[in-house]
């Protein structure tokens, strides 16, 4: 029983959830900033990236802090997979927060609140500490496991360093064990240690040990032996972001808020506090602040009283940058019988630098697909990845990738390994795409409740044409 149980979270522990946007691993640029045609999973859609190149470098530079910049097009023309790829390629040191301008509204906290914490989430603070630490290569590590017993012994251990001129040992406690364990460190690592708050940090392999070709990959980074003492002092970077700092001050939430997101709201006073804290720390040259990038996808949803309060942010100079897309024409402004552009406000549209998206043509709708294929595992002949294209093309490129694992499936119920054009045509009849769904609703309108009949009826068959024009190969 035990041993079925251990194979099963084995498993479990494979499955791995791909998301919508997995295969993005950035703008796929090159060194000029000149988008590849395809590249780290982005396809096409050339000037958007290209545009989107540009305020990446703005963004590294530092140079566009307090501007925005909107990302209008189509439904389905890249939007999100853009601003994702502008978060892959910022890295991990600058703060990326995502947002959808939805979620702003919710009975915890107000607008206002929910909308300044997005913006703090997405300023970082580096802070600098001078701290106590060893640094050296290792020589020996000895762990003392005492045969379990409850988990109420704590493991114990030693570990000698050394540097060019001197060798030490040093008792280990159970919090440094497991930073080691979890780091893999072993015999001639050369690491720094911080004995506080219990970090490792793994500099590299010795170059002495260079010749052990057994327990080293090709990224292996060689580093000399450090001279010296092996305690230093040395200078260590924190990375927070402003609302962390927020919650943990907050006398009502506490850090754990942080773990749950149950941050509620957090008075003003204690972010004022902070800010003063903060600007003291720049002053001295303690801290510095990382602007990141702010995302708003479906920014039509904010109200006007939201886009008021975007423009007097944005004035602030630790301001993030912010990216919103919306894929909305002329429309009402929220809170308002105003018709504007994507539905915003002139005098907020006036702030934006705007990047449009264009549909895709087939042959980019295919490679998106193959990426896709790809990413979700599944192989497929080049008669099905041709009908699924031309499905792509006649209804959505979101719904010609929902099919992928719909027919993979399809494909494992009749024992087979490639997905074929019955696969295909089996999950297109079994689920419906919006042309059909709107016309099956006019085909049986009068079997529903409240039903208003739909004006442009035309436009709702037109469905009928598309669905046998993509059925045919
Ligand atoms: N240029 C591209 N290269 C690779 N994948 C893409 C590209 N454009 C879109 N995709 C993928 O197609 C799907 C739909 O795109 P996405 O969600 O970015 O569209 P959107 O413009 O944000 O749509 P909406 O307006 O409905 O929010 C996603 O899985 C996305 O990763």
């Amino acid at each position: 029983m035990a041993e079925l149980r251990l194979s099963e979270t084995r498993d479990l522990t494979r499955i791995e959830r791909i998301g919508a946007h997995s295969h993005i691993r950035g703008l796929g640029l090159d060194s000029v900033l000149e988008p590849r045609a395809v590249s780290e999973g982005m396809v096409g859609q050339i000037k958007a990236r290209k545009a989107a190149g540009v305020t990446l470098e703005l963004i590294r530079d530092g140079k566009i802090s307090g501007r925005a910049i909107l990302i209008a097009g189509q439904p389905g023309t890249g939007k999100t997979a853009i601003a994702m790829g502008i978060a892959k390629s910022l890295g991990q040191e600058t703060p990326f927060t995502m947002i959808a301008g939805s979620e702003i509204f919710s009975l915890e906290m107000s607008k206002t609140e929910a909308l300044t914490q997005a913006f703090r989430k997405a300023i970082g603070v580096r802070i600098k500490e001078e701290t106590d630490v060893l640094e050296g290569e290792v020589v020996t590590i000895s762990i003392n496991r005492p045969a379990s017993s409850g988990g109420s012994v704590k493991k114990t251990g030693k570990i000698t360093m050394k540097t060019t001129d001197m060798e030490s040992n040093f008792d280990l406690g159970w919090k440094l064990i497991e930073a080691l364990d979890k780091e893999k460190v072993q015999s001639g690592d050369v690491i720094v240690l911080d004995r506080f708050c219990g970090k490792i940090t793994k500099l590299g392999r010795s170059f002495t040990r260079s010749r052990d070709f057994d327990v080293m990959g090709s990224k292996t980074k060689f580093v000399q032996c450090p001279e010296g003492e092996l305690e230093k002092r040395k200078e260590v970077l924190h990375s927070v972001t402003l609302h962390e700092i927020d919650v943990i001050n907050s006398r009502t939430q506490g850090y754990l808020a942080l773990f749950t997101g149950d941050t509620g709201e957090i008075r003003s006073e204690t972010r004022e506090q902070i800010d003063t804290k903060v600007a003291e720390w720049r002053e001295e040259g303690k801290a510095e602040i990382v602007p990141g990038v702010l995302f708003i996808d479906e920014v039509h949803m904010l109200d006007i009283e939201c886009f008021s309060f975007l423009n007097r942010a944005l004035e602030n100079d630790m301001s993030p940058i912010l990216v919103v897309a919306t894929n909305r024409g002329m429309t009402t402004i929220r809170g308002t019988n105003q018709i504007s552009a994507h539905g915003i406000p002139i005098d907020f549209l006036d702030r934006l630098l705007i990047i449009t998206t264009q549909p895709y043509t087939q042959d980019e709708i295919r490679k998106i697909l193959e990426i896709r294929c790809q990413e979700e595992d599944v192989e497929m002949n080049e008669e099905a990845k041709q009908l699924l294209t031309l499905i792509g093309c006649n209804t959505s490129l979101r719904y010609a990738i929902h099919l992928i694992n719909a027919a993979a499936l399809a494909c494992l119920k009749r024992k087979g390994k490639v997905v074929e054009i019955q696969d295909i045509e089996r999950v297109y009849r079994l689920f419906l795409d919006t042309k059909r769904s709107m016309q099956y609703l006019v085909e049986h309108e009068s079997q529903y409740m409240f039903s208003v009949p739909i004006k442009n009826t035309e436009e709702a068959t037109a469905g009928e044409e598309t669905e046998h024009e993509a059925m045919k190969v």
